[in-house]
C-alpha cells in the first residue's frame, strides 16, 4: 500500500506570521545557532503580538477547517504548548494535533515539562521530538531524545522524529553519517513494530528558517539512505511504510517539485505553517 502523504505545521513559538529573518533568544536575533545583526530585525512580530496569540491560531485553525484539503493527506499542526487545548477543541476531527515537545519520565518533580500522559489526557496523540531547536539550543543529546521516543509511544502517542545535520556537517561530507547516528540512537530504545508510530522528518538544520531549501536531488538522496537504513536495521515492513517527511523552508513554491520525489512523503512545515500558504503545501500532491 503507498504510504499516506503527510504534511506537518510547527508553529513553534512564533506569535503569528514569523519575522522574515531571525527567532529570538534572550531578546536577541537567534538564528540557527548565530546571533544575528539586529540591523536585520523585522519588527512586525512586536505587532503581531498586539493581535493577540490565542486569536491568530483560532484563525489559522479555523481557516484550515474551512479549506479544501487533499483528502489523501494526513494533516498534523502543533502549536505552542500553552495552545494545544483551544486547538484540539477548534480544529476539524481530521486534522491532527501535536505538542512541540514531551519528557521521557512519567510524572514527578519536573518543573516546566509535560507529560506523555497529560498529553493524551487533553487529546493529543502526536508529539514533535528531537528538532534540530532543541538539539542545538537545548542541548538535547541523541540518547535522551530517543528516550523521549519510546515514552511517547509506549504511552500511546505517534512521534514526529526529527534529524538533520547542520551546515559544518553538510560541508563536512558528515550528513549520512550524523542522521545515521541519530537513527541509530532511536533504534536502541525502539522495538521493530514501534517504527509503525514514528514519521522521520529529515531537516537540514541549514535549511530551516533559512530560506535556503534542499534540491529536490539533495532531499531525495538523504530520504533514500534512510529508508535503506530502516531496510536494514529495522525490518522490510519499516522500509516500506514509515514516512520520511522534509523540513526546511518548504513553501508553496517549491513543494510540488519536491512532493515528486519517491522518498519524500510529506512535509514539516514550520514558517509557511502559519499562512494561508500552508493549504498549498498540504495540496501539493493534487
Ligand atoms: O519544524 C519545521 C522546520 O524547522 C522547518 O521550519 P521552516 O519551514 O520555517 O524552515
Amino acid at each position: 500500500m503507498p504510504r499516506q502523504f503527510f504534511v506537518g505545521g510547527n508553529f513553534k513559538m512564533y506569535v503569528q506570521h514569523p519575522p522574515a529573518t531571525p527567532r529570538y533568544l534572550n531578546g536577541l536575533p537567534f538564528h540557527n545557532g548565530s546571533p544575528l545583526d539586529l540591523s536585520t530585525q523585522d519588527r512586525t512580530i512586536d505587532q503581531n503580538y498586539r493581535n493577540g496569540v490565542a486569536e491568530s491560531i483560532t484563525n489559522i485553525v479555523k481557516n484550515l477547517n474551512a479549506a479544501k484539503l487533499d483528502p489523501n493527506t494526513e494533516v498534523v499542526i502543533s502549536p505552542p504548548t500553552l495552545y494545544l487545548t483551544l486547538t484540539r477543541s477548534l480544529a476539524d476531527p481530521k486534522i491532527g494535533v501535536a505538542a512541540q515537545n514531551v519528557f521521557d519520565k512519567p510524572n514527578g518533580a519536573f518543573t516546566g515539562e509535560i507529560s506523555v500522559e497529560q498529553l493524551k489526557d487533553t487529546k493529543i496523540d502526536w508529539v514533535v521530538i528531537g528538532h534540530s531547536e532543541r538539539r542545538v539550543i537545548l542541548k538535547e543529546t541523541d540518547e535522551f531524545i530517543a528516550r523521549k521516543v519510546k515514552s511517547a509511544i509506549e504511552g500511546g502517542l505517534s512521534v514526529i522524529f526529527c534529524i538533520g545535520e547542520t551546515l559544518e556537517e553538510r560541508e563536512g561530507g558528515k550528513t549520512i553519517e550524523v542522521v545515521t547516528r541519530q537513527l541509530n540512537a532511536a533504534a536502541k530504545e525502539l522495538s521493530k513494530e514501534q517504527w509503525a508510530k514514528v514519521v522521520i522528518a529529515y531537516e537540514p538544520v541549514w535549511a530551516i528558517g533559512t530560506g535556503k531549501v534542499a534540491t529536490t536531488e539533495q532531499a531525495q538522496e538523504v530520504h533514500a539512505a534512510i529508508r535503506e537504513w530502516l531496510g536494514k536495521t529495522i525490518d522490510a515492513q519499516a522500509q516500506d511504510n514509515v514516512r520520511i517527511i522534509y523540513g526546511g523552508s518548504v513553501s508553496e513554491k517549491n513543494c510540488r517539485e519536491l512532493a515528486t520525489q519517491p522518498d519524500v512523503d510529506g512535509f514539516l512545515v514550520g514558517g509557511a505553517s502559519l499562512k494561508p500558504a500552508f493549504v498549498d503545501i498540504i495540496n501539493a500532491r493534487i
